[in-house]
Parts: C-alpha cells; structure tokens; sequence
C-alpha cells in the first residue's frame, strides 16, 4: 500500500477579490522529509500554507493534511500539526518564556522547554514581552512554539526571516533534526540557499502555479546544462544580452540578472566559454569573474521564468 502523503493539494485555487493568489496548485508532500515551497513575495506560498493549516476553505480545489480536511477535522488534526505564523502567534505583553510553557502546558508529551530555549537562543530573552522583542527573536519563539508539542507534521512560514546567519544555522540544524526524529516538515521560502541545503524535496510556484519539483539535485541537473556566470567591472551595454546571443548562437540562453551579471545556460563548455571570452575582447567588456558550473537554484528559476527570483 502507497502510505498516505502528510499533505495532498489538487487543484487548490485562492482568490482575494480579482488577484488571484493560488492558481489550479497541485502537489503533494511525502512523510519524513523537509518540503520547500520556494517562490518569490506575492507567489501565493503563505495563502497555500494557511489553507493547509486550515485558516482558510480552499475556494477551489481539495486538500488533505495526514488525511484529514484541515477546516471539517480541525479538531482532529490540530494536536497533530505545528504551525509557525509568518508573524504574530503570541499575544504583545506576555514574556517569551511565559508563552512557550503555556503553549507546552496545552500538550501532552512536550519537549522539554528549557532545553529548547537554549537551542534557540532564547533563554536570554525568555523575561522579555514579545512585543519588545527582536524580529530574529519573535520568529525564533514562533518556531519553538510551533516544535514544542512534537507534532507529526510542522508548516513553518519562512522560518528564517530577519534571522542573522547563525540563528539562520540554528534554525536549519533544528529542523533537520525533526525530520530525522520522524517529523515532516513543510516550510515556505525565498532563500535559495535554504532550500538548497535543507529540503529532500522543492515546490516552486510563481504566481499561484507550480512550476516545478523535485529534489534540488533533480532540479539542477537539467541535462546538459551547466551554467556560465559572466560578471562584468562596469555595467552591461542594453543591447549585450541579445548581442551576446547573437555571438553565441542557436540554443544557448543569455539571461541579465542585474546590471553587472548574467547567466548564459545551454550546453555550456569550452567552445561556448571561449566565445564568451572573446565576445568580452571585441565588445571592450572587462569581466570580473567567468565561471563554468553547476545549476543552482536560482538559475533553474531565471530559466523557468526569465527573471531573478531575488528580485521578482
Ligand atoms: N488578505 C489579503 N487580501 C488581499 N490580497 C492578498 C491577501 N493576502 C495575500 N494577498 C495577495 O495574494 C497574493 C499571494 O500572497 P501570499 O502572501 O500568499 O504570497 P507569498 O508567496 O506568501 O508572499 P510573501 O512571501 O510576500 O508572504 C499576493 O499578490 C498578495 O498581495
């Protein structure tokens, strides 16, 4: 028997008046395994999450999170799951310390809660109102929260936000941790690099649709494509794009990622890594770095969708 995913989403489809946020989404999350739903601001990541938790009633389309109807079976399925909101979850004057042990006290087998202060770096804000702290801090106490009642399955909505790098670090070892320890975690972000490092499996969506899935390496390796990262000392000439495609010829994409960089994907070797070279020498272009390497993430969505995802 195929065990049943934690969540299956067919043909969910949000509205907010005529902006329409989730569009025909399908997609399913396996058990034990950390999910990314990676997209840029406004893709419809968080209004998907919170129909799965069950705020919202899918407008179109079915879900199903651990088999249950997250709005019908609330009940039901809300002892099962963690949420970590995107912001908020704690009520403003209330110390840090004081709602992680209320929350803690509302389940039956808690983590132990000092234990997971530490890890989190919280014991020494645990006096502080939530109001008074550091967004760092608040999304940290939203993810204690969220962990503390060892729930079967975890949404944490781009947990690592206004995170600095070694909370971010923290943060990534916890929930690697939980997937080792059983627990499904399905998170949302717009950092490549941490769906890269952290998820067995990626959803990308761009304007309410998905546009593709897999595991980062699946994602990545695209058959014979690598890419050629062209970063210049000055910027760009307007029509270098279409003039280094010219140079290059049929079946090589040249994709601008700002005024300094661009990406040209196809099958990259040495013939293509010479005629970009020498395209710099005729045209007066001093690159900075020329690089031949493996896709990353964010070329797969420069590729899918024409546009950078850190500035879409
Ligand atoms: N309550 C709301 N009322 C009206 N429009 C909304 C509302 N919530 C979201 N939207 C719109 O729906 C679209 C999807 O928003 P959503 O927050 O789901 O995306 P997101 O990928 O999570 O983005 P972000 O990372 O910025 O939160 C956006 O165009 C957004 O402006």
């Amino acid at each position: 028997m195929v065990p049943e995913p934690a969540v299956e989403i067919t043909g969910l489809t949000m509205r907010y008046g005529a902006t329409v946020a989730v569009d025909d989404l399908s997609l399913r999350v396996e058990r034990d395994s950390v999910t990314a739903v990676l997209g840029p601001n406004g893709a419809g990541k968080t209004t998907t999450l919170e129909t799965c938790e069950g705020y919202r009633r899918p407008q179109a389309g079915v879900v199903r999170v651990l088999g249950l109807d997250p709005v019908r079976q609330r009940r039901e399925l809300l002892p099962r799951i963690g949420v970590m909101l995107q912001a908020g979850g704690a009520w403003s004057g209330v110390r840090a310390a004081e709602m992680l042990a209320h929350v803690a006290s509302l389940h039956a087998h808690p983590l132990d809660v000092g234990m997971l202060s530490d890890r989190l770096g919280l014991a020494e804000c645990g006096r502080t109102p939530y109001r008074r702290l550091s967004g760092g801090q608040q999304q940290r106490l939203g993810l204690a929260m969220a962990v503390v009642g060892r729930p079967e399955l975890v949404f944490v909505d781009e947990p690592t936000a206004g995170m600095d790098v070694g909370a971010r670090h923290a943060t990534w070892e916890l929930l690697r941790e939980l997937r080792e320890a059983g627990v499904t975690v399905v998170l949302t972000t717009h950092y490549l690099e941490e769906a890269e490092r952290l998820a067995d499996r990626v959803h990308i969506i761009d304007h309410g649709r998905l546009i593709a899935s897999g595991s980062p390496l699946e994602l990545t390796r695209g058959g014979s494509h690598a890419t050629i990262r062209l970063v210049v000392t000055e910027p760009f000439p307007p029509s270098a794009p279409e003039s280094l495609r010219a140079a290059l010829g049929a079946g090589i994409e040249v994709l601008p990622v700002d005024a300094y960089s661009l990406v040209i994907s196809g099958p990259a070797d040495a013939t293509t890594l010479g005629k970009v070279s020498r395209w710099c020498e005729e045209n007066g272009v001093l690159p900075e770095s020329l690089n031949l390497g493996q896709r990353n993430l964010e070329d797969v969505f420069l590729e899918l969708t024409g546009r950078p995802l850190e500035t879409a």
